[in-house]
């Protein structure tokens, strides 16, 4: 890691930051589409105008002591109750947050709404949407292609999935979701392909983001992967409960590989591959408490340090995982890559759109061009997107 002092931690206090807005206006927001999108009781609603009220004006409270996680939460960050929501982390900040969310719809029970996923209704939604069935045909026609072409579109198809974020949606006023694919800031493709040449066993151990429109397009190049033989086994990992609003969890996986089989064509093929892959332990799922941890990676436990150093290449999707990868500062956007992503145990590859501040590996030129052209800003705007690799502890 580079020296970290250089490098503030982003908190959501600064006037104007897009780390504030999240907390000041996009949490208020999903609340209240939550609480539309059900037929909440009357007890729901009291706990969701408390959530509503303690994030914008309140301090954070601690999870009530019956809670199955209320220890772990402790220990994730005890310190941080008593205070504004505004003046700690801004990563610990937003994954509470979440947490907190199912607290108030009862999603971990007792009771009737024990794991009712309060944004499915957005997330099933969107699987259905005529740009969903759009996408959806363009990877048919990638499918189609002859093979050496296909592998390239796939990794764009799912870099470009994440701007699919329905969380990001509720606050942008640039509609990122419609914008042309722009060039890469940083374009590691080939270093990628590198750890991968097929031929010799490996794992891919891709670590999702969004469920709909980013999980299809990651399914897809899951499935080219063990298809044709870049990779002889992959695990897919998602979030353990319902997060960042269209995270992927198990269900969505479900919905997504039901999907592709009802697509028809070339893609209906590769969810039936995929689906008969996890009868024979090619493709597995993977939902480690961490991936919902309000920590950077530097932190992950021993048992997912041990994951992804067997992995031959992990592939980290999306903002989120991208914060979590180098850490939730405001780096030097010169900083190179591998120095922050040094403490990881094996290859990995960040494929990302730009939706926060965060942002490292870039070079002197890009990071001026970039300045000029967008002067209103880039980082935060969901149009642009990065592949980045660092090769592992033995070919750094
Ligand atoms: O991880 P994802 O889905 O690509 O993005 C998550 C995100 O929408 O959430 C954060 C703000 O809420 C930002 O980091 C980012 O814009």
């Amino acid at each position: 890691m580079p020296d970290a002092s250089d490098a503030p931690q982003i908190l959501s206090d600064a006037p104007g930051s897009f780390a504030r807005s999240v907390l000041a206006e996009r949490h208020p927001a999903l609340i209240e589409k939550v609480r539309d999108a059900f037929p909440y009781g009357p007890e729901q609603h009291r706990a969701l105008d408390t959530l509503h009220h303690e994030c914008t004006e309140g301090v954070i409270a601690p999870l009530p002591a019956t809670a199955y996680d209320h220890d772990r939460w402790q220990e994730w960050g005890r310190e941080h109750f008593g205070r504004s929501w505004f003046d700690v982390p801004f990563l610990w900040a937003e994954s509470y947050f979440y947490r907190q969310l199912l607290e108030a719809v009862g999603y971990f029970g007792p009771g009737p709404w024990q794991g009712i996923d309060p944004f499915r209704p957005f997330k099933h939604a969107e699987l259905h949407t005529p740009e969903a069935a759009e996408e959806l045909a363009a990877l048919d026609a990638v499918l189609r292609s002859p093979t050496e072409r296909q592998a390239n579109a796939l990794v764009h198809g799912s870099l470009w999935g994440n701007r699919a974020d329905l969380g990001f949606r509720l606050s942008t006023t640039s509609d990122a979701a419609d914008a042309a694919d722009a060039p890469l800031v940083a374009d590691a493709t080939e270093a990628l392909w590198s750890l991968l040449p097929g031929g010799s066993p490996a794992t891919v151990y891709l670590v999702a983001d969004n469920a709909g429109r980013e999980l299809l397009p990651d399914l897809v190049l899951l499935d080219h992967l063990l298809y044709h033989g870049r990779a002889d086994r992959a695990v897919l990992a998602v979030k353990p409960y319902p997060y960042y609003v269209s995270d992927a969890t198990t269900a969505d996986v479900l919905d997504c590989l039901r999907r592709l089989t009802r697509a028809g064509g070339a893609v209906a093929d590769v969810g039936s591959r995929l689906w008969s892959a996890m009868g024979k332990g090619h493709l597995t799922i993977g939902a480690h408490d961490f991936f919902r941890a309000p920590l950077p990676y530097a932190a992950m436990p021993g048992s997912l340090r041990r994951a992804f150093a067997s992995a031959t290449v992990t592939v980290m999707k999306g903002d989120l995982n991208y914060r979590r990868l180098v850490g939730d500062r405001l780096w030097p956007p010169t900083t190179p890559f591998t120095a922050c992503t040094g403490y990881f145990p094996g290859p990995v590859a960040a494929l990302r759109t730009l939706k926060s501040d965060v942002i490292v590996g870039l070079d002197e030129r890009t990071v001026a061009a970039l300045d000029t052209a967008h002067p209103e800003g880039w980082r935060t705007t969901g149009t642009h997107a990065l592949i980045q690799v660092d090769p592992g502890p033995r070919r750094r």
